[in-house]
């Protein structure tokens, strides 16, 4: 059994730890991973929303998968695409890991504590306009590349304090440096985050991949993230809006709330709903169209102007520092 991976260290040990419970499961079983590079990990310079968003991380993968070089691959549920290209479905989501935002910090506990005007990294637009809502006096500045570059930026005093989902920090050990954990009053987190999910090709070969996998697979985790993944999906399911959706379950009843915002938090509106956890993708209709009669639609068509003018920017500025000679910032 071959596993596709990224070959960041996140997605490095979220390859391990499916090949380790595999192994675990299927002793007679040989699990490899094979890395590779997506052109998401190559593009570093720009907000991830403007160049392609979630598919950009998975298709190296897909390719790998389609070619018979990898029978599956692990994604953060919360970077995969709400429809899966044809020939592709996703046989298991995993038991969820902690799916809060971390404030991340050496000199401050708290986003209470931070100073006016002072630098809070995220590349994150739902973080963005969440933290801008609530606290206008900080300044937001994007902050891209993988956790390791991410923290050492921090580190290098260009931040504040950044924002990370804990989920990232707590699998590569790093949960030491989360000085406090945003709860989803202050910060409701993105469609399934916190959870991995595996996708696998379509085969003829008569191996039933989804029954092999089936003991990774987690009831409660599966539904909540229906319910989450739907609202986005209602929406278009991109990431270049500041969406938030995120659902709970409690005996057998789910509640789900989501956010919708300008990225600039100016315009935020929310909703929520209860229900039997069985009927998940209701809920998540039920919360869209809650969302769509707050004038959803009107929000988020201020925010893909706003995305079609920085891209134009980018462009300008691009071929401003071409025409000097000089590559763009
Ligand atoms: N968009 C990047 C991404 N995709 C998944 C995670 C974290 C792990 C997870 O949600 O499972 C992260 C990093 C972050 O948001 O800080």
């Amino acid at each position: 059994m071959v596993i596709a991976s990224r070959e960041s260290r996140l997605a490095m040990w979220q390859a391990e730890h499916v090949r380790d419970r595999l192994t675990l499961l299927y002793p007679q079983c040989d699990v490899k991973i094979v890395g590779m590079t997506t052109r998401g990990d190559q593009i570093l310079d720009r907000t991830l929303s403007k160049v392609g968003g979630k598919g950009l991380f998975v298709k190296e993968l897909e390719v790998a998968m389609a070619e018979g070089r990898a029978d599956l691959a692990v994604h953060c549920l919360k970077d995969m695409p709400m429809e899966l290209p044809e020939g592709f479905a996703m046989a298991a989501v995993m038991e969820r890991e902690d799916a809060r935002d971390a404030f991340v910090s050496n000199d401050y506990a708290s986003l209470d504590e931070l100073p006016d005007g002072a630098v809070v990294g995220t590349s994150s637009l739902r973080r963005q306009a969440l933290i801008a809502a609530r606290y206008p006096q900080l300044v937001i500045k994007p902050l891209r590349g993988n956790l390791d570059t991410r923290l050492a930026k921090l580190d290098r005093g260009e931040y504040a304090a950044i924002i990370l989902a804990a989920a990232g920090l707590k699998r590569l050990g790093l949960a030491a440096r989360i000085r406090a954990l945003l709860s989803p009053e202050t910060s409701l987190p993105a469609p399934g985050q916190g959870t991995l999910a595996i996708e696998i090709p379509e085969r003829d070969d008569g191996l039933d991949l989804v029954a092999l996998l089936a003991p990774l697979h987690h009831g409660h985790s599966a539904l909540v993230s229906i319910a989450e993944r739907k609202v986005s999906q209602v929406f278009g399911g991109s990431c270049q809006i500041p969406l938030a959706s995120y659902a709970t379950i409690d005996g057998d009843q789910m509640h789900l709330r989501a956010m919708v915002a300008t990225p600039d938090g100016k315009r935020m509106i929310s909703a929520e709903a209860h229900g039997p956890a069985a009927e998940a993708e209701a809920l998540g209709l039920q919360v869209a169209e809650q969302l769509r009669v707050q004038d959803a639609e009107g929000i988020l068509a201020a925010c893909l102007s706003e995305a079609a003018q920085a891209d134009d920017d980018a462009r300008s500025a691009e071929l401003a520092a071409s025409a000097a000679g000089k590559p763009a910032a």
